[in-house]
């Protein structure tokens, strides 16, 4: 190819894929697509634009702050989607409206945040993921967790760990403290960050008695089994987070009975970062990646706010960071194999195509030489491109 000066650039926090990883990319999708299905969900579809109002009538002011924003002709103003909650919830109060409960809906696509890029994680990225909408309680909560652990799974994954809370656990505390909202939205973005140096500071000049600033500051290390669960019941009096650690203990019973339960471990410090959630909310991590490879959680107002009341749960997993855990861990097996490379020398393209043509039909992936070569051009080609097999014509 040309070499040339200028390089052209992409924007920030975008980036390519090349054929290897888009082969890769695709063949996790495939996998996670067909998983689904076999779970009972429906895919759908959304604009990659709404409605900057839409948005945040579904996910809160606070998701603004992240949003690629701009204006159409007419001066409407819209935004890239920063996730599929929103949008599916938006389909299933409007157009789905009629459709029998619970809904269950899956998707991949890409989303936009204007954040700090990082390694499998881009200001654009891609996701898989499910809603299930209309079933309240611990059954269709079980049933997202479950789901969340069998994609790991199916996208090549044997490492994984859930982290399961529940965020009216810190809620309730939080109500039962007195704390100003203010001083909640400090505490729970400390929380959120794992800031525990500035959870410390915030809670000292709360006014807040020694015993609940000592519960709020030990909130984030409050993660392990199921018997965490009981312990934390010992320190809790309010009825919230009573009733959280109780719907917790539920989930658990369940999942258990769909036999992921050794993936599971409570946190009850996790704080997602959208706050449309209500009830128990998870996280998905790989040793080595400091980063959540999925997430999800219970939202049951958020259908509410478009007029169509249900509950909801849904959980999505981030592509990029799952190739990235693979690559991590040595598993890049995922990308689609490319069977035979047909070659010809000079007359005999014909016979090429011809042949192509039957392998093709049987399934395997071809590629014919674009112009004559001699056999040992044509063996050459075969390994630069990576191809398993080689078909040259000999001359008739
Ligand atoms: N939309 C959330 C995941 C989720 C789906 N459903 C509920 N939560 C995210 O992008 O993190």
């Amino acid at each position: 190819m040309n070499q040339n000066e200028f390089v052209p650039q992409i924007p920030y926090g975008t980036r390519d894929f090349l054929p290897r990883e888009a082969s890769r990319k695709r063949a996790i999708e495939a996998a996670l697509a067909g998983m689904f299905v076999r779970w009972g969900y429906d895919e759908v579809v959304t604009p990659t634009i709404e409605y900057l109002d839409t948005l945040t009538l579904g996910a809160g002011c606070e998701v603004q702050q992240n949003l690629f924003k701009f204006f159409d002709k007419n001066n409407h103003l819209l935004a890239l989607r920063p996730d599929m909650t929103t949008p599916i919830a938006r389909v299933a109060a409007s157009r789905l409206r009629e459709s029998p409960l619970p809904l269950k809906l899956f998707y991949l696509t890409n989303v936009f945040r204007y954040e700090q890029a990082q390694a499998g994680r881009q200001c654009e990225f891609y996701q898989a993921g499910v809603e299930l909408m209309g079933a309240a309680g611990p059954t269709g909560d079980a049933e997202v967790i479950a789901l969340a652990v069998e994609s790991m799974r199916e996208a090549g994954l044997a490492e994984f760990q859930i982290s399961l809370g529940q965020v009216e656990f810190i809620n309730g505390i939080m109500e039962e403290s007195g704390l100003a909202l203010q001083q909640r939205q400090q505490v729970k973005l400390a929380m959120l960050t794992r800031d525990l140096v500035g959870l410390g500071e915030i809670l000292a000049i709360s006014g807040l008695s020694r015993e609940v600033q000592h519960l709020l500051q030990r909130i984030p290390v409050w993660h392990g089994r199921e018997d965490m669960l009981d312990q934390a019941l010992t320190m809790v009096t309010n009825e919230k987070s009573r009733g959280a650690l109780a719907n917790l203990a539920e989930i658990y019973q369940l999942l258990k009975v769909y036999g992921v339960e050794q993936y599971v471990t409570f946190d009850l410090g996790i704080i997602r970062d959208f706050d449309y959630y209500t009830g128990m909310v998870f996280e998905g991590y790989t040793p080595g990646l400091g980063f959540p490879l999925c997430g999800g959680g219970r939202y049951d107002q958020m259908l509410n706010s478009f007029g169509a009341g249900a509950p909801a749960t849904g959980f999505a997993l981030g592509i990029e960071r799952i190739m990235l855990a693979l690559e991590r861990q040595g598993k890049t097996d995922k990308a689609e194999a490319k069977n035979f490379y047909v070659a010809w020398p000079s007359g005999r393209l014909a016979a090429a195509i011809t042949k192509a043509g039957q392998l093709r039909k049987s399934g395997y992936s071809v590629e014919v030489a674009c112009q004559a070569q001699t056999e040992r051009e044509a063996a050459a080609s075969q390994t630069d491109k990576g191809f398993e097999r080689l078909i040259y014509l000999t001359e008739d």
